[in-house]
This record gives structure tokens, sequence and C-alpha cells, in this order.
């Protein structure tokens, strides 16, 4: 008998092209808060986010979102609930103003009553309203990614799949943006330990390339530099079961979740 978390993900797998394992047996679980994702580059983080979006067929393993499965939902409304906002938006047609009345006219997000109004957001992370009118490639990357998260915000998901959300910003966009989204659930891929340290508050999964079924304990991260060191090494455990990481005066120690045994059209947020 399984707990009922918001969000769980079991044994999930992606191949490369070639057929080898690109990562296998990822577990996730996300009751509420933030589970940050981190790992090198090109383990796979945004191909997991991915096959979790179901932008993308993960090659084994399954997603569950209030016990039902993607098929179960149905992926529009799937996707509208565990909403992906790519890493570098897509550049499209028209202004920001035209893509959120698109996508409203999908209909499998809420009605428009009932939607935040992602202007009044995005103007808490300094986007002036008139941005809204700029057509999309004439808007900076720090200006695009803060659109395409207030928009994502603003069909409140039941999860945001965020994937290096903060990338493009400096320090105090950054900082306006961390403060809202930590209200929010999000699985949320950063290669900045600092950051992890900052927004996660179920914790940190580490993410290996090949087979993640090796259990993870607390890993090292180094903060001062800001990149990632360290191995996982310990005990066995799934995210929200409330462990939580603990930290030294240098260091910051994530816990990571388990790992046992290792596409199609969308309507992401300016998405691919
Ligand atoms: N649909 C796909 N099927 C199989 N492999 C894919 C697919 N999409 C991307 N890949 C491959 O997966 C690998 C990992 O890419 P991905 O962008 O997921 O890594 P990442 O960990 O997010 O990297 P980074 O930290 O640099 O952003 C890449 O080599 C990429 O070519």
């Amino acid at each position: 008998m399984t707990s009922h978390v918001l969000f769980r993900a079991k044994n999930i797998g992606k191949k490369t092209e070639e057929g080898e394992w690109l990562f296998r047996n990822v577990d996730l679980e996300l009751d509420n808060g933030v589970l940050t994702i981190t790992g090198p580059s090109g383990v796979g983080k945004s191909t997991l986010l991915k096959c979790i979006n179901q932008t993308i067929t993960m090659d084994e393993g399954q997603v569950w979102l209030q016990e039902k499965t993607p098929d179960q939902w149905g992926i529009p409304a799937w996707r509208s609930k565990i909403m992906y906002i790519p890493q570098r938006a897509a550049i499209m047609e028209g202004t920001p103003l035209d893509f959120v009345d698109e996508v409203r006219k999908f209909g499998v997000h809420k009605t428009k009553n009932s939607v935040d109004d992602p202007v009044q957001i995005a103007l808490d992370w300094g986007i002036r309203p008139d941005l809204w009118h700029s057509r999309w490639g004439n808007l900076s990357g720090g200006e695009i990614q803060r659109i395409a998260l207030a928009i994502g915000c603003s069909f409140r998901p039941e999860i945001l799949l965020l994937d290096e959300p903060t990338s493009a910003l400096d320090e105090e966009s950054c900082s306006k943006v961390e403060k809202t989204l930590r209200t929010l659930n999000c699985i949320w891929v950063t290669h900045s330990p600092a950051q992890a340290k900052r927004i996660s508050t179920v914790g940190t999964f580490v993410m290996q390339g090949g087979d993640n079924s090796e259990p993870q304990t607390p890993s090292e991260v180094v903060v001062e530099d800001d990149s990632v060191h360290g191995q996982a090494s310990g005990n066995k455990h799934n995210y929200g079961s409330g462990e939580t990481r603990s930290s030294t005066k240098s260091t910051h120690t994530t816990t990571s979740v388990t790992n046992s045994s290792s596409s199609s059209k969308n309507t992401n947020i300016a998405g691919h």
C-alpha cells in the first residue's frame, strides 16, 4: 500500500537514441514544497522533467498525480497540472499576451476568471506591463524567462517543473522570483548548490547518469564556489517523508531521493 502523496514517480528510465540508458530507476515523491534536482551537465535532468511532463516518452517507469496516471487524467489535463517551464523558451511569433490568449483557448486550463494575472505576477519581478505587448523576439533572455514563469504560475498548476528557471536573471530578480516560487509546489532543476540550499523545502535529488538504483545518502555540496561536489552515499528514503538537509558552516548537506533498480504535442509555456 503506497502513501497518497500529491506526486509520485517510480522507476523512471530513459534511453539514449543509441539504446543505452541515459538514466533509469529514478523515484521521486512530492507532496508539498520544493524538491530540487542537481547533477552534472548532460546527466538527463531536463529529459527527466520532460518525461514527467509527458513531453517525451519514458522507456520505463510510471508517474502519478493524486494516484492517477497521465492516461487516466488525459495528457492535456496532465500537462496543465504538472506544467513544464523549459530552460530556454522558444522564440515564438507574436507577443506574450498573444500566447496567453492562445493557451486559454485550449480550455484544459482553469477558466479565465480563476486564472491569476500573469502581468501582475511578473510586475512583482520587475517586468513592466508594456513588455507583454512586445514581440517575443525583442525581449531579453531574462525578460522571457520571467514572463514564461509568470504565465506558468498564473495557471496555478499542481506542480511546476522548472528547468533552471533563474539562469538568466541577476541576483535581485532571482531573489524576487525565488520568493514567489518557494510558496508553490515545484520540482526545480538547478546547477547552483547555494540555490538548492535556499529553495528546497523537501530535499535535493542528486541525479546520476545510468542506473540510479544505488541508495543515496546525504551528499556534500560545497557552497563557496557554487559547484556541485561529492558523491551520493547513504540512506534510502523518499521525498515527502519530511527528511531535510542539514548544513555546516561551509558545506550544505543535501538529501537524495530513493532510486530503485535503472513524446508528443504539448502546451508548455513558450515551450518546445
Ligand atoms: N528525447 C530524447 N531521447 C533520448 N535522449 C535525449 C532526448 N532528449 C535529449 N536527450 C539526450 O539526453 C542527454 C541529456 O540531456 P539533458 O538536457 O536532459 O541533460 P541535463 O542534465 O539537463 O544537462 P544540462 O545540465 O547541461 O542542462 C543529452 O545528451 C541529450 O542529447
